[in-house]
């Protein structure tokens, strides 16, 4: 069919207007499912067989040493990096190695990196708009003027994220932490279902650290988070199933008391507490 053709085919669905992906399946078991994956670099095993579950709206945290495969397992379920080995399954129907980064980002896996990267010169209010822009599934239906649906969402998400009262403060006046919770807000305006967030409390207050174990705690059930973290105490906070890494596989996993008092952990550590 010609572009003019095409264009004035009013019945013609256009690639930009159909929906990103089938929607995830996890009628039959878990939201992520990774088996037997390796990836080496130069011959050196950043993850070594690595078998992990996450079910559908859980918080699950990572933690482990410095080395252990954290990021490179992340790099792995978003499509940053290819496995030599295994599988990686997002819900029963979605097999990520077979996907880009682009479409794994469209079928509702979001991801935050340590640093938040919120536009600084724009408000709260202007980022959150343009993090829906962004939403292929979304921008053809953005017009100059927003509707009342995604200013609905813009409303909700200013709640979860306790930036009501900021929305119209540009976005490189607020804290550390705030611009940790925009951002976050920012993957939230696409409606991830698995959220995955590095070090989130680094260089936060206290105070900061307790509002972020609150955000992140009232996000899951609704999605399910994967949150890697040094801070054991912001760990502890969960309270939620903890997963150990070490050289590249699943070590211990349990609650954050049953992980600290094994032994295989504490040498892990070295005494340095956890
Ligand atoms: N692109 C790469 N090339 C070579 N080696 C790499 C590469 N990426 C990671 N590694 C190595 O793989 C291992 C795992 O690294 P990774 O960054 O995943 O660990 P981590 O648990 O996230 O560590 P940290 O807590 O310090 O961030 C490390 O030994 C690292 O040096």
């Amino acid at each position: 069919m010609s572009l003019i053709s095409e264009l004035t085919d009013r019945e013609h669905v256009f690639d930009f207007l159909t929906p990103a992906a089938s929607p995830v399946d996890v009628r039959h078991g878990p939201i992520l499912y990774m088996e037997d994956v390796t990836v080496s670099f130069d011959g050196f095993r950043a993850i070594d067989e690595l078998t992990l579950t996450i079910n559908d709206g859980e918080l699950r945290c990572i933690i482990g040493p410095n080395g252990a495969g954290k990021t490179t397992m992340m790099d792995i379920i978003t499509g940053k990096t290819r496995p030599d080995t295994g599988s990686v399954w997002f819900g029963s129907r979605h097999n990520l190695l077979t996907m880009n980064e682009p479409d794994i980002a469209s079928l509702g896996i979001g991801r935050k990196f340590q640093k938040p990267t919120v536009f600084e010169a724009l408000t709260v209010f202007e980022n959150l708009e343009l993090a829906m822009a962004a939403d292929k599934r979304v921008f053809p239906t953005l017009t100059a003027k927003l509707t009342g649906e995604h200013r609905e969402r813009i409303d909700e998400v200013l709640e979860m994220t306790g930036l009501q009262e900021l929305r119209w403060r540009t976005a490189g006046v607020l804290s550390h932490g705030q611009k940790q919770w925009l951002e976050i807000g920012m993957l939230l305006m696409q409606r991830p279902r698995l959220l995955l967030v590095d070090e989130p409390v680094a260089g936060m207050t206290e105070q900061e650290m307790e509002r972020t174990a609150e955000l992140l705690t009232s996000l899951a059930g609704k999605q399910s988070v994967v949150v890697v973290e040094h801070d054991m105490g912001f760990v502890r906070s969960l309270a939620r199933t903890v997963t150990v890494l070490h050289q590249g596989s699943v070590l211990a996993e349990g609650s954050m008391d049953e992980v600290s008092k094994d032994p295989k952990v504490v040498e892990v550590y070295l005494g340095e507490g956890i």
